[in-house]
């Protein structure tokens, strides 16, 4: 069964769920309609919801789509499912929502090549860029593709590397992550050594057991365990000067491992606010509180401007 959704309707949900900011808003009999709404600016939205809208905070046109697909997913309570790109189509299980309604850009199906093949972080990219009508790949989708050397001696001069390589290679829009953990009483190690702390080819168990034995001696009380993950996320792109952004998530290290979430040094990794280890987190909460999802939502805030380069 399909609902159509129309400009009332569109309206009511924009007036739904929407909160934080204010927004002077005037109905098309005048009125002035003080409402809580999210800082975006609808420069799609007057004329065709006989709405005139004078936002007090600019935002970009995919900020909109997704306040826009967010609101959507917060009145239906359902995900969107396809978004078909000759008339955005948007399909919410059994809610149809025709752009003639609504007039808006046409939004079209996006691949994102993320240059890792770090399948942990893969999936926490896949949870935050599906929301954006993203498709996430990564490179073992790509076995032709080199493994790229991390000779950087920092996250960013590595996650540099990953993504300018990857990107001149397919001529593609690449983001590349490289993160860590940096253990106070350790000078800030394993850091960009994360993955080969234990060895060149070292698994996530034999880090982990490597960390918990370099911290047996020297740190037994918490205040001694201070730990943090840091993310850089480099986007590349042909003819663009690359986008650079990091996120940082504090916590300390765990005496033993706990949880079955997470990869890495999750299990570990006790965060600082919740007293649970990354491990114990499922993948949403932790895409909420994570250094990866801290540099993502600084990612956002820059993305629109970066792209219009
Ligand atoms: O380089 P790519 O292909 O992205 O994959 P990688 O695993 O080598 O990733 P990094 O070079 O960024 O090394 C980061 C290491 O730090 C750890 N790590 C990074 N983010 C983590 C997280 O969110 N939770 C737990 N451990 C994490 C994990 O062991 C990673 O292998
Ligand atoms: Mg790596």
């Amino acid at each position: 069964m399909t609902t159509k959704l129309y400009k009332h309707d569109i309206l009511d949900i924009f007036a739904y769920t929407l909160s934080t900011r204010q927004l002077r808003i005037e109905n098309i009999f005048g009125e002035q309609l003080e409402l809580p709404i999210y800082s975006v600016f609808f420069k799609y939205f007057p004329s065709e919801l006989g709405l005139k809208i004078v936002a007090v905070d600019e935002a970009s046109p995919s900020e909109i789509m997704t306040l826009f697909f967010q609101v959507l997913r917060d009145v239906t309570a359902k995900n969107y499912v396809e978004i078909i790109t000759d008339t955005l189509v948007v399909k919410l299980d059994d809610v149809e929502v025709h752009s003639e309604t609504l007039s808006l850009p046409v939004i079209s199906d996006k691949t994102l090549l993320i240059a890792t093949r770090n399948e942990g972080k893969t999936r926490e990219f896949k949870a935050m860029f599906s929301q954006l009508g993203y498709t996430v790949k990564n490179l073992n989708d790509f076995p032709e593709l080199p493994e790229v050397a991390e000779t950087g001696m920092t996250f960013e001069a590595n996650a540099r590397l990953k993504a300018k390589t990857i990107s001149e290679l397919t001529g593609e829009m690449v983001l590349a992550d490289d993160s860590g953990l940096m253990v106070d009483i350790l000078g800030g190690l394993p850091g960009v050594w994360s993955a080969r702390f234990a060895g060149d080819h070292a698994t996530d168990d034999e880090n982990n057991a490597k960390l918990l034995h370099e911290l047996a001696s020297t740190a037994v009380s918490p205040d001694k365990r201070k730990a943090k993950f840091h993310t850089t996320l480099v986007v590349a792109a042909p003819e663009k000067e690359p986008l650079v952004v990091e996120g940082e998530w504090f916590g300390e290290i765990g005496t033993i491992p706990k949880g079955d979430d997470g990869f890495g040094y999750d299990p570990l990794f006790i965060d600082e606010e919740t007293g649970r280890t990354a491990a114990q987190m499922s993948l949403s909460q932790k895409n909420k509180v994570s250094h990866r999802a801290r540099a993502l939502q600084n990612l956002l805030k820059k993305w629109p401007e970066w792209l219009k380069q």
